[in-house]
């Protein structure tokens, strides 16, 4: 682990590098109160810092309280070290933030202890939070296609349609439903689906621009959100992307399998809501499927048929 030592004693210094080294951990150096602040604000800073009180440039009761006005994911472990010995000052130390506080000359048993209470409370904090970041991802995305999941990719519209209000631009919705789906569960197993259902979430993401968004909605339904410039043929990206899938064998364990979608399309005009995008879209995407299926069909509010239905 990174640690911070901001000694100005050389002595202690010196004594303390060779103790944290020995105890396996990388030493950041620093000899006064301004040199360990800039050190605790860079990208990669220590996670524990070892502290004087007394400094020059700035004392280690300052450092611990700019310290801790930091907004940080992952907050540092601070043990203060000084000479300064009585009970008023190690409650003003701790109420000004640090975490432990040990007094000079200090039993080198001890600190080696109270160091090693401090790496356990930051990779209890490291699993805390990579747990918590484990649990965001789970809830916004699909496991099986590992796409946003239809609360992501609704929260994304919905972002999108306020960022259009603002700023202009064409946002396009494409409700997309691969077809005749229960078949290939009928005929090859449900296994096989699942990889269909993936192979196809990959195809729809290698197939998208980088700034469009897609994810499943459910079943055999996916959700493409695509924002561009005014004036901008959106259909057209539909349309490539029904031909691609449709040009684009999935391969699963069964074997190479030919899958088409249809899509449903609705370019969102100032006053839509999202319910009233996705209801014209899901009409879409029906008109879509009573054509024929593998083809696209877009929509605008009212009676507004987009562009001709495929050939
Ligand atoms: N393997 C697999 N199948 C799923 C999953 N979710 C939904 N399905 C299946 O998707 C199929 C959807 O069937 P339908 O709604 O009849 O639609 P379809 O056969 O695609 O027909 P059209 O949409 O009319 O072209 C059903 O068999 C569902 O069981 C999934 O996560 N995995």
């Amino acid at each position: 682990m990174r640690i911070l030592i901001a000694e100005d004693d050389l002595t202690s210094r010196t004594l303390l590098t060779s103790l944290l080294r020995k105890m396996g951990h990388e030493v950041v150096e620093t000899c006064d109160g301004q040199a360990a602040w800039q050190a605790l604000q860079a990208d990669d800073a220590p996670r524990m810092a070892i502290l004087d009180w007394m400094m020059p440039e700035m004392d280690g009761i300052e450092v611990v309280s700019r310290v801790r006005t930091m907004a940080s994911e992952a907050p540092l472990y601070i043990i203060m070290l000084t000479c300064r010995d009585t009970k008023m000052d190690m409650i003003h130390a701790l109420n000004s933030g640090a975490d432990d506080y040990l007094v000079k000359p200090f039993d080198i048993g001890e600190l080696r202890a109270r160091i090693n209470v401090g790496v356990r409370i930051i990779q209890l904090q490291d699993a805390l939070l990579q747990s918590r970041e484990d649990m965001a991802y789970q809830a916004s995305h699909d496991p099986l296609t590992g796409l946003p999941n239809r609360r992501a990719i609704l929260a994304h519209l919905e972002r999108e349609l306020e960022r259009q209000a603002r700023s202009g631009g064409t946002l396009a919705i494409g409700m997309c439903d691969l077809d005749c789906f229960k078949i290939v569960n009928d005929t090859h197993g449900h296994q096989a689906g699942d990889e269909v259902l993936c192979g196809i979430a990959h195809l729809l993401r290698e197939n998208l621009r980088a700034y469009d968004a897609v994810g499943r909605l459910g079943g055999e339904e996916f959700l493409i959100v695509a924002a561009m410039p005014a004036g901008t043929d959106a259909m057209s990206l539909f349309h490539k992307l029904c031909a691609q899938i449709a040009q684009t064998p999935v391969v699963t364990r069964i074997g190479a399998l030919a899958i088409t979608l249809s899509i449903g399309v609705c370019i969102a005009t100032k006053d839509n809501t999202l319910d009233e995008l996705l209801a014209l879209a899901d009409e879409a995407l029906y008109q879509a499927k009573a054509q024929g299926r593998n083809r696209v069909v877009g929509k605008t509010s009212g009676t507004g048929v987009l562009d001709a239905p495929d050939p």
